[in-house]
């Protein structure tokens, strides 16, 4: 029988050690075969391939299961409007894509992995058309002044944007940023905060080493800079319905997601009991504190527990947010949100699975380069 999802591992497996090669393959034949498209793309274009290659290790992971397959993809069309894609540029890239794939496939590359390929791109170029054109109402990126720049540490500032046009969006979801610094690199930033009234969005960044975007944004972008926004995107959202008790664990700027969660619950909850643990390396990094005491003196349903892994100084919790919260509990019956670094966040899963909550109960969102 014809299996789309093992011929494409099977293929994928062929090529997946030398994926840098892949890539550079791929813009190469592309760029050669239509050189407009060139304009598209960033002048720096490392970061840029690590990204082609992380969608389709993504698109192919959830080839089995065409519900999610569909989404991720309609919400990456949506999100390329922004590079200004239209329908046609697919099928060049596509072309581009089996060439790069068969050429370091090797011998071992089958007609078969030709025509399965062939059908998985044919699929997920009509789904990110249809993305596309189903946000056609939305303009493909937003311009937002910058009304605000706090450095809050050595290497963290909060950023408060005022959008020319609203922008709607669902507290827990981010959004991609560009700087005048870094043309057309665009990099995901979740908001800090739920909708305004005056539109007005927060960011939490951290300069880190190469970090091109996140370094113009703490140490070269100013109040009065233009940025431009696009695409709000990610499932980490509040379920309204639920009335379980609700645990947050943040790790550095994964805070956040978690503050416009909580900024949407002091709209409504009067009931469940919330936990926020807030993970940090050392005090100067724990950069939202009074913020958030100020909010949990306000609403006694919401408890503060800052955490420092590197800060023997530090007068409260010791050691990785997702050991601390062992410490508390018991959590057999509550709704949790997770947010920060990759290695953090699978960190923090393990310790819930070892307390046997149930993976329906976390949410995270694998806050990656699209
Ligand atoms: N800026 C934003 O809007 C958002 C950022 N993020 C992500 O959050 C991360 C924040 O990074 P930093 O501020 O540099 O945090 P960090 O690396 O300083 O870590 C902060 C805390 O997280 C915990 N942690 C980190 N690594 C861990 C591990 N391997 N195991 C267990 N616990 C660990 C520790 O408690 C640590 O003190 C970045 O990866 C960023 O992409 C996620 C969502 C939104």
């Amino acid at each position: 029988m014809y299996s789309m999802s093992r011929l494409l591992k099977e293929s994928w497996a062929l090529v997946e050690e030398q994926q840098d090669k892949v890539a550079g393959y791929f813009y190469a034949r592309m760029f050669l075969s239509n050189p407009q498209l060139r304009d598209l793309f960033p002048v720096q274009m490392d970061v840029q391939r690590s990204r082609l290659l992380g969608a389709i290790v993504n698109a192919v992971q959830t080839v089995d299961d065409p519900e999610q397959f569909n989404e991720y993809l309609r919400s990456l069309g949506r999100d390329h409007r922004k590079f200004h894609t239209e329908p046609e540029h697919y099928e060049t890239v596509g072309l581009a894509l089996l060439e790069a794939l068969r050429t370091y496939g090797g011998e071992r590359w089958s007609p078969e992995y030709d025509q399965v390929w062939r059908d998985a791109y044919d699929r997920i170029s009509r789904a990110m058309i249809q993305g596309a054109a189903e946000d056609a109402d939305n303009p493909p990126f937003w311009y937002a002044e910058v009304v605000k720049h706090e450095r809050r540490s050595r290497d963290i500032a909060v950023l408060t944007c005022q959008p020319l046009q609203p922008i709607e969006y669902e507290p827990g979801q981010y959004l991609s940023v560009e700087t005048r610094y870094q043309p057309r690199l665009w990099r995901m930033y979740s908001s800090a905060n739920a909708q305004r009234p005056d539109n007005t969005i927060d960011f939490h960044v951290r300069a880190i080493g190469a970090g091109w975007v996140s370094s113009a944004l703490v140490r070269k972008v100013q109040t009065g800079d233009l940025l431009r926004l696009a695409a709000p995107m990610g499932s980490m959202t509040l379920d309204r319905q639920s009335t379980r008790d609700i645990v947050f664990v943040a790790g550095g700027t994964g805070l956040a997601p978690i503050k416009a969660l909580l900024e949407e619950l002091t709209k409504f909850n009067r009931n469940r009991w919330v936990h926020l643990f807030f993970g940090a390396k050392d005090r100067d990094d724990l950069y939202d504190l009074p913020a958030l005491q100020e909010l949990a003196s306000r609403y006694p349903w919401l408890q503060i527990i800052p955490a420092c892994s590197d800060d023997p100084g530090f007068d409260g919790e010791q050691g990785d947010v997702s050991d601390v919260i062992t410490r508390h509990g018991p959590w057999d019956n509550h709704d949790f949100f997770v947010s920060g670094s990759p290695t953090m966040v699978k960190a923090t899963m393990r310790t819930l699975a070892g307390l046997h909550v149930p993976s329906v109960r976390i949410k995270y969102d694998a806050f990656g380069d699209l």
